[in-house]
C-alpha cells in the first residue's frame, strides 16, 4: 500500500528563497542538525490512521494518502498505517517494526538525557531531535496534556524509554542532562487544576533539581514569557522583573514558573548545579490545545468563525517549533546561566493574526482545489481575566550568547502547520 506520489510535496523556503532542508546546527560541540523531511515523517507516525470499512482494509481512500504524502514527502519504509473502521468506531493499530536511522555516537559523545514532559508538544519535538542525533532519551510524563501517541514511534527503540510518572513525586535515574519541561502550558489546561499546576512547578522542579544535584546533570528548565505578566516594559528583556497578579486565575502558572526559576537559581548558588533557564514565548502548538494558533487553524479549516477574545488589539509574537528546539539545544550546550528569552520578534495583534490564519488556510485550500461553502468570519468573545496586552521578546541575549535567532517567519511556519493539521483532519484525528 504505497502512498500516492502524484502530489506536489510542500516546500518551505527561507527568507532568501532557499529551500529549508534541515533544522539544527553544530554549536558548542553539540550537533543538532537533522533533515526536516525525516522529522515530518515522524509527526504523523502513530497518528497515521486511514479510514476504511473492515472489508476494505487493503483499498483505502487515496485522498487521505495524498494528504499524507504531501506532508511527509517520503521515507515510506518507516511509516506504519493504522486503519480506522468508521462503521464499528474501532481502530486497528499497526506497530512499527523498523525505526528511522539514528546516529551511531561513540559512548563518550552519547548523552543520557531525561526529558520531563517529553510527551507534550515541545517535549516530543525535542525527543525526536535528540533520538535522531543518537542520544539515549528517557521521557517522564503523566500524560495529563501530553500523549503517548506523540512519541509512540520510538517505543521499543534501544535508545528510548518512556515512564508514566508525575514529577511532583521524586524520581531516581542516572543522567547527564535534564530538560525539565513538565507542566501544562495552555491557559484552559493549567487553570483546570490550579493547585496541581503550582505543585508541578514547585515540587516538580524541586525534585528534578534534587536529581540534577545528585547526578551532577546539567538542568534546563522551560520557563515562560508569562513570568513578565502583563508587561509594562516592551519588548521584554530578561532583566525586566515583570508585572504579575499573584492572586489571579493565571497566577498558578505565572507565579509557579517564577518560583521554579527561584528554586533553579537557589540550587545553582547553594549547590553548584549547572542550570539553564529558557523563557519561552508563544509557540505554535498541537490541535486541541486551546491556545490561539490551534484554535484559529482548526476553526478556519472546519469553516467555523474565528474567535478573537476582546477587541483583538492585544499582541503576541509567535515562533515555530523548530526554532524553539534549536534554541533549547543551543542553550543547554552553551555556558549561559542567565535566563534567555527564546521567541520570535514578529509581533501581531490577535486581530491581524486571525486574518493571516484565514488567508493562509484559504491559500492552501485553493492549492488543493477545495471550494469552501462560505468565507469564515472573525467574531469577538470576552477577553480572559489578566490577559497580557502586549508581548514581544527582546532576543539580544540569545543572539549574543547562543548565536541563535529564528529562521522561520510566522507565514512559513503557519503554512506548514496548516498542511499538518489538514493531514490530521483527513485521517479523522482532529
Ligand atoms: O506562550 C507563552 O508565551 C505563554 O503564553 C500563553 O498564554 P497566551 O499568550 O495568553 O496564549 P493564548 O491562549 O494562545 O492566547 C494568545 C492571545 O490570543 C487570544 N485568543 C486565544 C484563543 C482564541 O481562540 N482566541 C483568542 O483571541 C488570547 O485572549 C490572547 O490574547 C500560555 O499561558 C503559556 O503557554 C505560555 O507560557
Amino acid at each position: 500500500m504505497a502512498p500516492s506520489t502524484n502530489v506536489d510535496p510542500i516546500k518551505t523556503l527561507d527568507k532568501n528563497g532557499q529551500e529549508i532542508k534541515s533544522v539544527g546546527f553544530q554549536r558548542f560541540g553539540f550537533d543538532s542538525e537533522v533533515p526536516i523531511d525525516l522529522l515530518r515523517s515522524l509527526y504523523l507516525r502513530s497518528h497515521y490512521v486511514l479510514s476504511a470499512p473492515v472489508e476494505q482494509v487493503d483499498n483505502v481512500d487515496t485522498k487521505e494518502l495524498a494528504d499524507h504524502a504531501r506532508f511527509t514527502q517520503g521515507l515510506n519504509a518507516y511509516q506504519s498505517k493504522s486503519i480506522y473502521h468508521p462503521e464499528t468506531q474501532s481502530i486497528s493499530y499497526t506497530t512499527l517494526t523498523r525505526f528511522p536511522p539514528v546516529k551511531l555516537l561513540p559512548p563518550s559523545e552519547r548523552k543520557r538525557i531525561l526529558v520531563t514532559g517529553g510527551a507534550g508538544f515541545v517535549g516530543s519535538h525535542l525527543v525526536d531531535r535528540l533520538m535522531l542525533l543518537g542520544h539515549e532519551v528517557t521521557v517522564l510524563d503523566n500524560f495529563f496534556t501530553g500523549s503517548k501517541t506523540t512519541i509512540g514511534h520510538w517505543v521499543g527503540h534501544p535508545n528510548f524509554e518512556m515512564v508514566r510518572h508525575d514529577v511532583v513525586e521524586p524520581f531516581m535515574i542516572e543522567c547527564d542532562q535534564i530538560y525539565h519541561l513538565a507542566c501544562p502550558a495552555s491557559p484552559p489546561h493549567y487553570q483546570f487544576n490550579a493547585i496541581h499546576t503550582v505543585k508541578t512547578s514547585f515540587m516538580g522542579t524541586l525534585n528534578m533539581l534534587g536529581l540534577a544535584k545528585r547526578t551532577k546533570a546539567r538542568f534546563l528548565i522551560s520557563s515562560t514569557s508569562e513570568v513578565y505578566g502583563d508587561p509594562e516594559v516592551h519588548p521584554q528583556h530578561e532583566d525586566y522583573w515583570g508585572h504579575v497578579n499573584p492572586i489571579g486565575p493565571r497566577a498558578c502558572y505565572d507565579e509557579g514558573k517564577r518560583v521554579a526559576e527561584t528554586l533553579t537559581y537557589g540550587y545553582h548558588r547553594q549547590d553548584g548545579v549547572e542550570v539553564r533557564v529558557a523563557r519561552i514565548f508563544n509557540t505554535y502548538v498541537n490541535p486541541h490545545d486551546g491556545r490561539v494558533v490551534s484554535n484559529f487553524i482548526v476553526q478556519a479549516l472546519r469553516g467555523e468563525d474565528l474567535t478573537v477574545y476582546g477587541d483583538g488589539k492585544q499582541t503576541r509574537s509567535f515562533q515555530y517549533i523548530h526554532d524553539l528546539v534549536d534554541g533549547l539545544i543551543a542553550l543547554m550546550n552553551s555556558s549561559e546561566t542567565r535566563p534567555v528569552n527564546i521567541g520570535n520578534g514578529d509581533e501581531f495583534t490577535i486581530g491581524e493574526f486571525a486574518e493571516l490564519v484565514r488567508e493562509i488556510v484559504e491559500k492552501v485550500q485553493r492549492e488543493d482545489g477545495v471550494v469552501p461553502e462560505r468565507r469564515v468570519q472573525i467574531v469577538y468573545k470576552p477577553i480572559p481575566i489578566d490577559d497580557p496586552q502586549r508581548r514581544r521578546p527582546d532576543t539580544t541575549r540569545a543572539k549574543e550568547s547562543l548565536a541563535w535567532q529564528p529562521r522561520w517567519t510566522v507565514r512559513m511556519g503557519l503554512e506548514e502547520m496548516v498542511r499538518y493539521y489538514k493531514a490530521k483532519m483527513a485521517e479523522g484525528s482532529i
